[in-house]
């Protein structure tokens, strides 16, 4: 099978006044289709730096990404956005809900921006609303909801278009042990459902195995892989 992400012997460095500062230092990564794997280490190891290179929100100084056989690192802008607007979806650590509008409204939204059609939109929204466990809610707007239930909408807006690759970065950072592992319950039901794949980044030790795949950033590189699924 092809990975679904390819990452060879990146690197990634970024000015500072007449520095350089070299973040990523050789990173070798490989992401098949419905696999959940995390990226985890200290603030400041890279992880973020990563993720967006992944996600093509930025271009590697040296070596190489590559998206479904595509090397999406030698792409322009242009090209980048699009790809992220049809098959990624991005969930952060603050959930960047609209704060006037509804959860259904918000997902709605997403399907808008997405240019999904107007007659798909009802079941849609539904169906990614009662998959984040929120279909007794779904008319409450985010000040009504609690941190966990607004990251849930953010989940339902981030997978509404359907996309293939989900980018997951400090999903729980905000959120208490309980409600963390409940997110953790809800991307294994969307991985398992939606046939999608997620790569996360945390610093929380007690998240790690839930993934397939552990991966151990340090200083802009890995300390080999670990980790193995388990039970929520
Ligand atoms: N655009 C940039 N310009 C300069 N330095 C940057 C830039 N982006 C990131 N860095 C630096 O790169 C290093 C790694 O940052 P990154 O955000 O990838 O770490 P992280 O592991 O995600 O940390 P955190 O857990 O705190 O988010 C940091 O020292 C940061 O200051």
């Amino acid at each position: 099978m092809e990975p679904m992400i390819k990452v060879t012997q990146v690197e990634k460095s970024f000015e500072a006044g007449s520095r350089q500062i070299q973040v990523l230092k050789g990173i070798h990564l490989e992401l098949y289709p419905s696999e959940w794997i995390i990226i985890r280490g200290r603030s400041g190891s890279g992880k973020t730096t990563l993720l967006n290179l992944v996600g093509g929100l930025d271009v590697p100084t040296k070596g190489e990404v590559y998206f479904q056989g595509e090397l999406i690192s030698a792409w322009n802008d242009l090209q980048r956005t699009r790809l992220r607007k049809q098959k990624m979806g991005f969930i952060f650590q603050a959930y960047a809900l609209m704060p006037l509008l509804s959860a259904w409204e918000n997902v709605e939204l997403s399907l808008r921006m997405a240019g999904i059609p107007r007659t798909d939109w009802k079941q849609r929204v539904q169906h990614c609303l009662e998959l984040v466990g929120l279909s007794k809610r779904m008319h409450h707007r985010p000040y009504e909801l609690s941190g966990g239930e607004q990251q849930r909408v953010a989940i339902a807006k981030a997978i509404a278009h359907k996309p293939q690759l989900l980018l997951a970065d400090e999903p729980t950072a905000e959120l208490d042990s309980q409600m963390g592992a409940q997110i953790m319950r809800v991307f294994r039901e969307i991985i398992a459902e939606e046939n999608v794949t997620l790569c996360m980044t945390t610093h929380d030790p007690t998240m790690m195995e839930v993934a397939d795949h552990v991966y151990e950033m340090a200083d802009g590189q890995f300390n080999g892989s670990s980790g193995q699924k388990a039970e929520l």
